[in-house]
C-alpha cells in the first residue's frame, strides 16, 4: 500500500485512525491495537465496573502519535482516581435504587406510534417532517359532518404489538371517547379504548442485560394493549399564544398499560426500554424514544416495607420522553413521597411532571382537579373484530424476540451479553443482520478453502466458531464503529450491507484469524474499503499486489529482539518490578502487567523487524524470557540488563 493511499485516510471523518505514513502506522496501530486487545480482555476478566468507562473511551479514541501512549497502568490508576472522586459527588447508581425501610411500586403507561402508513380513522399519514398542517383529513381537524373511519391496516402493527408483548388478542374490541377540552384535540374528545380494549394479559421480562441491576428476573405484567388517536402538536408563542399543528392529530398509537410492579428505577427505565425494542423488532413502532415516537408516563407510590395491604397512594408523573428521565423522575417522585410521609403527612393522588435534567417532580393538579373524562362508547364506531386466523399468521411470522435472538447470539455464537446486546440495538437493528452476512461469508470462505479437495463427505473443519464469531462480532461493532463517528455515513441498509461490503469484511477477518495477515493490515484494509481506495472484492489482490501477507519472525528471533530491549540500562527499574514479584511471598503482589506491555512496547519498535512481529508472540515470548531468563539471572545477582547480552538462549 503506497504513500498515497494513507495520505487519503488522513482526510477520512474517521473517529479512530489518523495515519501519517506506512512507517510510524506499522508500529503505532499494532502497538495499539495490540493493547486494546490486551485491555480488553483484561477488562473482562478483573475490571471493577467504574474503571471500564475509562478503558472503553481508551478504545475508542485510538490516534496513534509517534510518541508512545501513555502506558495503561497510568490510565488505569487515573481512572481509578477519577471515579473516586465522582462517587463522593453523586450517589451510584445502586445506592439510588433502594431506600431501606420503604418498598417502591411503580406501574407505567407507555404511548408508542404505530407503524402505519395512515392515522388510525382516516387515510390522511403523518409525517414528523411535513409542513404543519399539511397532512389532515376532515375528520382529523374535527370538521362538522366528519366521521370517523377505522383502516384496517392499522390492526397489523397493532396486533404485533400486543404479540410482542405476550398479551391476548381479544376477539372483539371496542372504541370510547375520552372527553377533555384542550386545544390539542380539536373534537374535544379523544377516541381510545377503555371498556374493551384490543388486548389483555401479557407479560415482559428483565433481566441484567435489559439494565437491571443484580441477577433477579423480574417479570412485568402487561394489563392491556388499547388503540388510540394520537393529539395534535402544540407550540407555545409568546403572549399566551399556542401555535397548533394537526398533522399528529389522530394518529395512531397503542397505549400499554403495565401492572405496578417494577420495585426499582432501574426496573422503570428497564421496562421503557425493553418495550421500545420489543415492539421494534416487531415491526409494530419504529420511531424511537428520541425521535418522539414513544412516551411514557410513570404510576408511583410508596409503602413501607414488608406492611400488608393495599398499594401507597399513586402519583403519575406525565410525559416522559428518554429512559433517563423515566428513572430519574421515579427516584425524584419517590424520595419526595418517602420525605412527605416521613414527616407525618400524607401523599396526595396527583398528576405531575418533569423536566429534563431536573431533580424535583413538580404539580400539574390535583385529585379534585382531576379531568372526569366522562367516558362513553363511541356510536360512530362499530366494534373491531380481529379474526384468529389474522392473530395466527401474525404470531408465525413474528420471527425470533429480541430475547430469544440475544440468547442465541451468546449461546450459539459465544458473544458477551454486552457485545449481543449492542449489536441488536445498532443501526436500527441492521447491524446485526450485517454480522450474520459477514459470518455466513466466513463460512463460505472457511468451507471453500477445504472445498479443494473435493471429497464427497468432508469433515467439519477442526475450527473454533465462537471464537471467528466473536472475532467477526467485535469488526462489526467496534472497528467498524471506530471508523466514523457518524453511523450513518455507514449506510446500513436492512438487509445489512453498508459501505464495507460483508464479503470483503469476511475476507479480511478470515486471513486475520488464519495469522496471514497482522492486525495492522487488517485496520489499514478496512480504511481503504470504507475510504473507497480499495474496490468491493479486491481485499486479496491489495493484499497481493502491495505484499501485504504476514511473514513472521521465528521464536528465536523474538527472543532475541526481547534481549536487545532489555539490555538497554534504562529499563532497569522495569525489570526490577518482576523480580519483587516473584520473589514475594504470598501472592498478594500483582504481576506487573503493565510493565510487561511497557517491554513489548519497546520490542515492537525494535526497527527493521517490526513489520513481521505480532505483539501477541511478542508478550509470550517476553513474559516466558522475564520468567525464565531474566528475574532467575537477577536473583544470581547478574542485574537485568546493561551487560549486553549475547547470543538469545532458547525459547
Ligand atoms: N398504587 C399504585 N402505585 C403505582 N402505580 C400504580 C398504582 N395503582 C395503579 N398504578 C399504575 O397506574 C397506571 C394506571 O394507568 P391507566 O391508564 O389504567 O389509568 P390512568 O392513569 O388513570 O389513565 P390515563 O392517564 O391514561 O388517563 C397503571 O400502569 C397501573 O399499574
Ligand atoms: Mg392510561
Ligand atoms: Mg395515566
Amino acid at each position: 500500500m503506497g504513500n498515497s493511499g494513507f495520505e487519503k485516510y488522513k482526510r477520512l471523518p474517521s473517529g479512530g485512525f489518523a495515519l501519517s505514513g506506512p512507517a510510524e502506522m506499522a508500529e503505532a496501530l499494532r502497538l495499539q491495537n495490540w493493547r486494546i486487545r490486551r485491555e480488553e480482555e483484561r477488562r473482562q476478566g478483573e475490571m471493577a465496573t467504574g474503571e471500564r468507562i475509562q478503558t472503553r473511551r481508551l478504545a475508542t479514541t485510538s490516534t496513534p502519535s509517534p510518541s508512545p501512549p501513555a502506558p495503561v497502568w497510568k490510565l488505569r490508576k487515573d481512572s481509578k482516581a477519577h471515579s473516586k472522586a465522582a462517587k463522593s459527588a453523586k450517589p451510584s447508581k445502586a445506592a439510588l435504587q433502594f431506600v431501606p425501610g420503604w418498598d417502591l411500586a411503580v406501574g407505567i403507561e407507555i404511548h408508542a406510534q404505530l407503524n402505519t402508513p395512515h392515522k388510525l380513522f382516516s387515510p390522511a399519514s403523518p409525517s414528523a417532517h411535513a409542513p404543519p398542517n399539511t397532512r389532515v383529513a376532515p375528520f382529523d381537524a374535527a370538521l362538522p359532518g366528519s366521521q370517523p373511519v377505522f383502516q384496517p391496516g392499522v390492526l397489523i402493527p397493532a396486533v404485533r404489538a400486543a404479540l410482542a408483548l405476550r398479551c391476548a388478542v381479544q376477539p372483539a374490541s371496542r372504541f370510547d371517547r375520552k372527553h377533555y377540552f384542550h386545544w390539542d384535540q380539536p373534537a374535544g374528545y379523544q377516541i381510545t379504548q377503555y371498556y374493551a380494549p384490543l388486548a389483555r394479559d401479557g407479560s415482559v421480562t428483565l433481566r441484567a442485560r435489559d439494565g437491571l441491576l443484580g441477577d433477579e428476573v423480574e417479570v412485568v405484567g402487561i394489563q392491556q394493549v388499547q388503540m388510540e388517536q394520537d393529539t395534535a402538536k402544540t407550540l407555545a408563542q409568546p403572549g399566551g399564544v399556542q401555535w397548533v399543528d394537526l398533522n399528529r392529530a389522530g394518529a395512531a398509537l397503542v397505549e400499554i398499560i403495565s401492572r405496578p410492579t417494577m420495585r426499582s428505577p432501574a426496573a422503570a427505565a428497564a421496562f421503557v426500554r425493553k418495550v421500545q425494542g420489543l415492539l421494534r423488532g416487531a415491526d409494530a413502532c419504529v420511531v424511537g424514544m428520541e425521535e418522539g415516537g414513544l412516551r411514557a408516563d410513570v404510576n408511583v407510590s410508596v409503602k413501607r416495607a414488608g406492611e400488608a395491604g393495599p398499594l401507597g397512594t399513586r402519583v403519575e408523573v406525565k410525559n416522559l420522553s428518554s429512559f433517563k428521565a423515566v428513572e430519574d423522575a421515579v427516584v425524584a417522585e419517590r424520595d419526595r413521597q418517602i420525605a412527605v410521609l416521613e414527616g407525618g403527612g400524607l401523599v396526595e393522588a396527583e398528576t405531575r411532571g418533569w423536566t429534563v435534567g431536573g431533580t424535583e417532580t413538580r404539580r400539574l393538579r390535583g385529585k379534585e382537579g382531576e379531568v372526569d373524562y366522562r367516558y362513553m362508547p363511541d356510536p360512530d364506531l362499530g366494534p373491531v373484530v380481529v379474526d384468529p386466523r389474522l392473530v395466527e399468521h401474525l404470531a408465525e411470522r413474528s420471527g425470533m424476540s429480541v430475547d430469544e435472538e440475544l440468547d442465541e447470539l451468546v449461546g450459539r455464537y459465544g458473544l458477551t451479553e454486552k457485545d449481543a446486546v449492542t449489536l441488536t440495538g445498532l443501526d436500527d437493528g441492521n447491524r446485526v443482520q450485517y454480522f450474520y452476512n459477514v459470518l455466513e461469508a466466513l463460512e463460505t470462505l472457511r468451507t471453500g478453502n477445504w472445498g479443494e479437495h473435493h471429497a464427497p463427505h468432508q469433515p467439519e473443519p477442526p475450527q473454533d466458531p465462537e471464537t471467528l464469531s466473536r472475532l467477526a462480532a467485535n469488526w462489526c461493532l467496534h472497528k467498524l464503529g471506530k471508523l466514523t463517528n457518524d453511523s450513518s455515513l455507514l449506510a446500513m441498509t436492512p438487509n445489512g450491507e453498508c459501505v464495507v461490503p460483508s464479503g470483503d469484511l469476511a475476507t479480511i477477518i478470515h486471513h486475520l484469524h488464519e495469522h496471514d495477515i497482522t492486525a495492522k493490515t487488517a485496520n489499514a484494509l478496512l480504511l481503504g474499503l470504507f475510504s473507497g481506495d480499495i474496490p468491493p472484492g479486491h481485499v486479496r489482490q491489495t493484499i497481493d499486489e502491495q505484499q501485504l501477507w504476514f511473514h513472521e519472525i521465528s521464536r528465536d528471533e523474538y527472543a532475541a529482539v526481547a534481549d536487545a530491549v532489555v539490555a538497554d540500562g534504562d529499563v532497569k527499574a522495569v525489570l526490577d518490578e518482576f523480580l519483587k514479584y516473584y520473589q514475594q511471598e504470598g501472592g498478594k503482589k500483582q504481576y506487573p502487567e503493565g510493565k510487561l506491555m511497557f517491554l513489548v512496547g519497546r520490542m515492537m519498535r525494535v526497527g527493521e523487524k517490526a513489520e513481521s512481529m505480532d505483539p501477541g508472540s511478542a508478550e509470550g515470548v517476553m513474559r516466558k524470557r522475564i520468567k525464565e531468563v531474566y528475574v532467575p539471572r537477577m536473583m544470581r545477582g547478574a542485574g537485568g540488563g546493561g551487560e549486553g547480552e549475547g547470543k538469545a538462549e532458547g525459547v
